[in-house]
C-alpha cells in the first residue's frame, strides 16, 4: 500500500471538471462549489440538481460524453461515471498532462482521494481510510463531528483576532507563545459552549492584556 499525502488544495476560480452526472458526481460537485471552484460537468444525463445548477448558470454542462481533451486543461478533474473503462481514460488523460484527478469507483487510479470531511469555520479535519472503507470515513466523521461542535467557528475566529492583536503588539515571541498557551489552556471554549460570548470576550482581554471583539 502507498502512503497518500495529505494536503489542503485551493480550488477557488479554478477549473474543475467533472466527468459523469449522478448522485455522486453531484455530491463531488457541492464539495467543489462550496469551495468556489468553476465547475463544468460532462455527462449525457444529470440528475435534478446539477440540471437546476447548470440552469441558473451556477455551473456549466456539456451534455456529452467525455472526449479526449475535456480533462486535458482542468486543474482538478473528477472522472465520476459509472464505466470504469470511461474513467480510466480520463484519468490517463489528466495525469498525462500533470493535472490532478480523481477517480470515484477505483482507489488507487488517478493521484487524489477525496476525505470524509468536518467544517467548523476556520478548522477542518479530514478523514481518509486511504479507500479501505469510505463508510468508516463516514462514520469517523460523524464522531469527530460530535466532539468538535459548532462553537469552534466561534472560539477560532476569537483566537485568531487575538492571535493578530498580539503578534503586532507583543514583540517577545517566548511572550506570546505563553499567552497563547493560557488562551489555550483557559475556560473559552467552555464558555462559547455555553453562548457566553461577551464573559469569553472578557477572559480573552483578561489574558491578553488587550481588547478582542
Ligand atoms: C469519504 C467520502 C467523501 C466523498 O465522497 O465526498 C468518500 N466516499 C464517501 C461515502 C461512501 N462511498 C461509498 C459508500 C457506500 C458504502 C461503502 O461502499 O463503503 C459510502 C457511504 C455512504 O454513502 O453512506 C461507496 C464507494 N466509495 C468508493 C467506492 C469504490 C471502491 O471502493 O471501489 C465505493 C463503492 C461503490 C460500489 O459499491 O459500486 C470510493 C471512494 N470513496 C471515497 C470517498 C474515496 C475513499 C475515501 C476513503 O475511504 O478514505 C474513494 C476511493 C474515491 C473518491 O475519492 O471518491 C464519502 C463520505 C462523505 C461523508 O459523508 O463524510
Ligand atoms: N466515490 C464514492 O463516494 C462513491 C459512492 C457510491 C458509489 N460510487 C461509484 O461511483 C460511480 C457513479 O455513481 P452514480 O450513482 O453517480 O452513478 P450513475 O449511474 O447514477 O451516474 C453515472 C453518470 O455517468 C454518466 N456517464 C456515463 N457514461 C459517460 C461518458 N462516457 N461520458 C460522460 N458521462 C457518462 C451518466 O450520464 C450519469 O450521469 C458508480 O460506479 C458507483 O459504484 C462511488
Amino acid at each position: 500500500m502507498s502512503r497518500l499525502y495529505g494536503a489542503f488544495i485551493q480550488i477557488k476560480e479554478r477549473r474543475c471538471v467533472v466527468v459523469g452526472g449522478g448522485p455522486v458526481a453531484e455530491r463531488k460537485i457541492t464539495g467543489l462549489l462550496d469551495c468556489q471552484g468553476v465547475v463544468t460537468v460532462i455527462a449525457p444525463s444529470v440528475t435534478e440538481v446539477i440540471a437546476g445548477w447548470a440552469g441558473s448558470g451556477t455551473i456549466e454542462w456539456l451534455q456529452r460524453e467525455y472526449r479526449p481533451g475535456d480533462a486535458a486543461g482542468a486543474f482538478l478533474t473528477i472522472a465520476a461515471t459509472d464505466s470504469k473503462e470511461v474513467n480510466a481514460r480520463v484519468a490517463a488523460e489528466a495525469e498525462q498532462s500533470g493535472r490532478l484527478v480523481n477517480v470515484v469507483n477505483d482507489p488507487g487510479r488517478g493521484n487524489v482521494t477525496l476525505p470524509a470531511v468536518v467544517r467548523r469555520g476556520r478548522l477542518q479535519i479530514a478523514v481518509s481510510t486511504s479507500g479501505a472503507s469510505p463508510l468508516i470515513a463516514k462514520r469517523i466523521r460523524q464522531e469527530l463531528e460530535r466532539h468538535f461542535g459548532e462553537e469552534y467557528e466561534e472560539y477560532l475566529d476569537l483566537l485568531a483576532e487575538a492571535r493578530r492583536q498580539l503578534l503586532l503588539r507583543e514583540k517577545e515571541e517566548e511572550q506570546r507563545t505563553a499567552i497563547f498557551r493560557k488562551l489555550a489552556d483557559s475556560g473559552l471554549l467552555a464558555l462559547l459552549r455555553q453562548g457566553r460570548r461577551a464573559e469569553a470576550e472578557r477572559l480573552i482581554a483578561d489574558i491578553t492584556g488587550g481588547r478582542v471583539k
